[in-house]
């Protein structure tokens, strides 16, 4: 059994594996986590290795307690990934993006296939038809565009992302959510228009914990998988084990 961790900027998502199969997932504030680990391993005590990735913050300890429990491998930009990553500066690429390049690859191994992963922030990253990962964006996430309003204006409230009835706003808190809610669906339907153009038979596939907010308004056909990133990272285990 492997157990597969991704520490996002803003959650901790973790899953259990068994042959391939998701036997179990939960996501958890960062300073939780620790405290979960011993009852995850009552529950799955044939759990053997372990993959940490981490773009956020996971200090020592957590990584040092795990290990009383089974093999704890950490993902890098040294790990062994099964595409050919051109990009020009790997060593800065986030890993995370390294576990959603993996698991479009596996998913479409002769496609060209984007992948969506609206978190903290958003990110698109393209793996091509002969299993190269290109490069993509990074943009602002739906909450980092709320706070920076409210943080860098004097009159602005901070709001919680919510359903847009109308493009057009005719309150403050109406402005600021089609601003950002429809905003953000702008975004990506004409991020994902500039992939087909250049990229033929395009799978789009969409996760990351902040899609739900805009899934339903984009005129492009997505696959939604939250569970995305977590697939990547059990293949990319099972890829570096030996
Ligand atoms: N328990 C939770 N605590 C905080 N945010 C949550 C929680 N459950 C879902 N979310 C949503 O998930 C988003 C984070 O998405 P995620 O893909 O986990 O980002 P990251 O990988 O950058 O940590 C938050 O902005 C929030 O809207
Ligand atoms: C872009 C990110 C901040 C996304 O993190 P997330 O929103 O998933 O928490 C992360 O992948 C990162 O720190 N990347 C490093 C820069 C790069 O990928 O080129």
């Amino acid at each position: 059994m492997n157990l597969v961790v991704d520490v996002g900027n803003t959650l901790v998502k973790y899953a259990v594996f068994e042959n391939g199969r998701m036997l179990h997932d939960q996501n958890s504030e960062s300073g939780l986590f620790l405290s979960q680990i011993k009852e995850l391993f009552e529950q799955y005590p044939r759990i053997g290795n372990a993959l940490i990735s981490s773009v956020g913050k996971m200090d020592k300890k957590e990584r040092d307690v795990l290990a009383l429990f089974c093999k704890v491998h950490v993902l890098t930009n040294a790990s062994k990934v099964p595409f050919k990553n051109s990009y020009a500066t790997p060593q800065t690429l986030g890993v995370d993006r390294l576990a959603l390049a993996t698991a479009a690859f596996y998913h479409n191994p002769r496609g060209n296939t984007l992948v969506i992963d609206a978190g903290t922030c958003i990110t698109y990253d393209l793996v091509n038809n002969v299993g190269e990962f290109v490069g993509g964006a990074i943009s602002p996430g739906i909450r980092m565009r709320y706070k920076a309003m409210n943080q860098q204006t004097a009159g602005l409230p901070l709001l919680e992302p919510t359903e847009v009835l109308d493009f057009i706003g005719n309150s403050t808190n109406a402005c600021m959510h089609s601003g950002v809610i429809n905003g953000v669906s702008r975004e990506v339907d004409g991020v994902i228009d500039q992939y087909r153009a250049r990229f033929q038979h395009l799978t789009v596939i969409l996760t990351g914990g902040d899609s739900h907010f805009f899934d339903k308004r984009l005129k492009n056909t997505i696959f939604a998988n939250p569970k995305f990133l977590l697939e990547g990272l059990n293949y990319l285990l099972e890829y570096n084990k030996s």
